[in-house]
């Protein structure tokens, strides 16, 4: 292997290993600062619950935790748990959980101490899980994930990407949607679609993926998450491809069930051989337990073998009566039919498995579980990967090392992923900013967009893609009168925020004597509260016009502005930090700035994907709430304050707004 990429290879070890220990680090600060209760509030902690043991798996105890109120919660299968009494930082019992369902957790665990059965809480620890996925992989890189590499270091020139006359199945396609096809169908090693907001990449990649089948490829479709890989799914549910959903059911969208490889197997025409396969198994296990098993206490040292010979010679040892080694030896001997009975249920589960994925067209799953030994048993031309902008290199190496060229659809314009480790920051640049920027020739940009009125897309488009996005007709002059809401009847400077024709409203706060940020004691953050009042005030205006909660959409960049915001506004008003809204829409959106200070800082406003994605969300009404004097700082945010005042709506909060 090149020196250079053998380096790198270890380079993203040692990083995957930092964010690792980074993302524990992050949980136990917040057992630390969150109390359990507002622990279980967002979702990591899970309090009340009584546990039993269900089984015995690998050498692992299942326990099966329950309450009578519901559980609602974003532990998942797959994460690691900490089992506590009251202070999970106190506990060492951590366990993996195996199963979820509305009032019970499983959790396998390899021991059970007595206390852990009665009144504990569960927290979640990390999502352990895909950093071994990622690792593993990284150990295990293939030609094809090898290449890929050698492709993002420069030690290896693509192949020009030609495009492939084709007949498209979806009749609407536009022009960029079509080269980018033709050309990811003529390319021999990879290819990339750019697809900025609201273009319609996943409509492409689902073309491209029905295009691939049509030419006798098997396709392997993944994301970075679970609600992208269904969406996929769904749009491709009725094209008539054999589609397979690789994914723990609690995982995958309800309707969706009928897709996934475990439904699958059900299906098949030995599934009823494999379920009785298992009944069997069931009641030889009963069977067996009604003898008594040779734990340590009463086996004193003795071996299976042994065990199994004395009781032939129908004798005892060591203090150990005849009686009871007959016993332990009949346990012994059911056990051996148990473990082989599973053993042929396994056998045969594989067996099926293996069928279904080879006949299957397109297998999809999310890339960290494009790592499961099943996705193995097919053999796959072609990775198409969407949300590759969003997934780091480790995670979109595992599809890619598992088919023999690969797809990626992305913007490398909106958010990287996250990543906390400050030292593994370089862990947050992706595969495909890397070829975009290196090989620019080897992508194709979408180019018209569907989903916002034009005034709200001119200025992102001509900053962060070269002025090229057009919008489509259905979109281009859509506003909120066309929802029903009608200009308010006051006229005054409300008015003038409020009018649906007012599309892009720009509230400045420079001037007032209390506009500046603060920041809480002991927080990193930061929150703003004329701002805070502001976006209160206008959300209490727009529904008061009849704009409905679910339309609106409230984005700031700093985690204590969203909680101050949350704070003021009724529930049913979404509010949340950037990165909670990439990938996402609202009729309106009301943007907090929060930045206002003598200095001149902008901070993390300087990263401009940010910015772009803060602007692209909303489809019908943008406005804006921030101090000019303090963005102007900045080359970009000056651009967007003087497009907003010399195009659009700009108003001085000054004492007009009563706020
Ligand atoms: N050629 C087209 N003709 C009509 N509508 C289209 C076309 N392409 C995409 N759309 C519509 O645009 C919207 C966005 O499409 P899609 O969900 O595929 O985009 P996306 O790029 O994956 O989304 P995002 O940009 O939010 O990540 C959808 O409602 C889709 O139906």
């Amino acid at each position: 292997m090149d020196e250079k990429l053998g380096k790198f290879i270890s380079r993203l070890k040692v990083l995957v290993e930092m964010e690792r220990k980074a993302e524990i680090e992050a949980m136990r600060a917040e057992m630390k600062r969150l109390s359990g209760r507002e622990r279980e509030k967002v979702g990591r902690a899970i309090l009340g619950l009584n546990g039993k043991i269900v089984g015995e798996e690998l050498g692992y105890f299942l326990v099966k935790y329950g309450r009578e109120r519901e559980i609602k919660t974003e532990i998942s299968v797959g994460d690691l748990v900490v089992i506590s009494k009251r202070d999970p930082l106190k506990s060492d019992l951590v366990g993996t959980v195996v199963e979820k369902g509305k009032r019970f957790i499983t959790v396998a665990l390899e021991t059970v101490p007595d206390w852990a059965l009665k009144g504990v809480r569960l927290d979640l620890y990390a999502n352990d899980i895909t950093f071994k996925r990622w690792l593993e992989n990284l150990n295990n890189l293939r030609e094809s994930g090898r290449k890929a590499l050698e492709f993002y270091l420069g030690l290896r020139e693509p192949e020009e990407s030609k495009p492939v006359e084709f007949e498209p199945f979806d009749k609407n396609l536009n022009a960029s949607q079509r080269r980018a096809v033709a050309k990811a169908l003529g390319s021999h090693d990879f290819f990339l679609i750019h697809g900025p907001f609201g273009t319609g990449k996943t409509r492409t990649l689902v073309e491209l993926i029905r295009q691939e089948v049509e030419r006798g490829h098997k396709v392997l479709a993944t994301a970075e998450s679970n609600v992208a890989v269904d969406n996929l799914v769904e749009r491709l549910a009725n094209s008539g491809l054999k589609v397979i959903r690789i994914g723990h059911p609690s995982r995958v969208s309800r309707a969706l069930h009928s897709t996934t490889l475990a439904y699958l197997i059900t299906q098949h025409e030995l599934y009823g051989e494999l379920r009785e396969l298992r009944v069997i198994g069931e009641n030889l296990k009963e069977k067996r337990d009604t003898f008594t098993k040779p734990v340590p206490k009463y086996r004193r040292g003795l071996t299976d073998k042994q065990i199994l010979r004395l009781a032939e010679k129908g004798i005892g040892t060591r203090g150990v009566p005849a009686r009871l080694i007959r016993e332990m030896a009949q346990w012994l001997k059911i056990n051996e039919q148990v473990q082989k009975t599973f053993d042929d249920a396994r056998k045969l589960e594989e067996r099926i498995a293996r069928e279904i994925i080879r006949e299957a067209d397109v297998v999809l799953t999310t890339n960290a579980s494009a790592g499961l030994d099943v996705v193995d048993y097919g053999s796959y031309d072609v990775a198409v990967i969407d949300e590759a902008t969003q997934a780091t290199i480790p995670s979109v190496l595992i599809p890619i090392n598992r088919a023999k060229r690969f797809v990626l659809a992305g913007d490398h314009k909106q958010l990287p992923p996250t990543i906390l480790s400050e030292k593994a920051k370089e862990l947050s640049n992706t595969l495909f900013e890397g070829l975009i920027e290196r090989y620019p020739q080897k992508s194709e940009m979408l180019t018209v967009q569907y989903r916002m009125n034009e005034c709200l897309m001119e200025f992102p488009s001509r900053e962060f893609y070269g002025g090229k996005i057009q919008a489509d007709e259905s979109v281009r002059n859509i506003t909120l009168a066309d929802l029903g809401i009608r200009t308010p009847e006051e006229d005054n400077a409300w008015a003038e925020v409020l009018r649906p024709e007012n599309v892009l409203v720009f509230m400045d706060t420079a001037g007032r004597e209390d506009r500046f940020e603060r920041q809480r004691y002991g927080s990193e953050s930061r929150e703003n509260p004329l701002e805070a009042r502001l976006v209160k005030k206008t959300v209490e205006r727009l529904l008061g016009l009849g704009v409905k909660p679910e339309w609106i959409g409230v984005i700031t960049p700093y985690d204590d502005q969203r909680d101050l915001i949350s704070s003021l506004l009724p529930e049913g008003i979404e509010v949340k930090t950037v990165d909670g809204y990439q990938g996402r829409e609202k009729e309106v959106i009301v943007l907090s700035f929060v930045r206002s200070n003598k200095k001149g800082e902008i901070g993390f406003l300087k990263d401009l994907r940010r910015l772009n994605v803060s602007l692209t969300r909303a489809k019908r009404k943008l406005v804006l709430i921030g101090d000019s004097s303090t963005l102007s700082v900045h080359p970009t945010y000056k651009r967007l304050v003087d497009f907003v005042r010399e195009r659009e709506i700009h108003i001085y909060v000054g004492s007009h707004l009563g706020v």
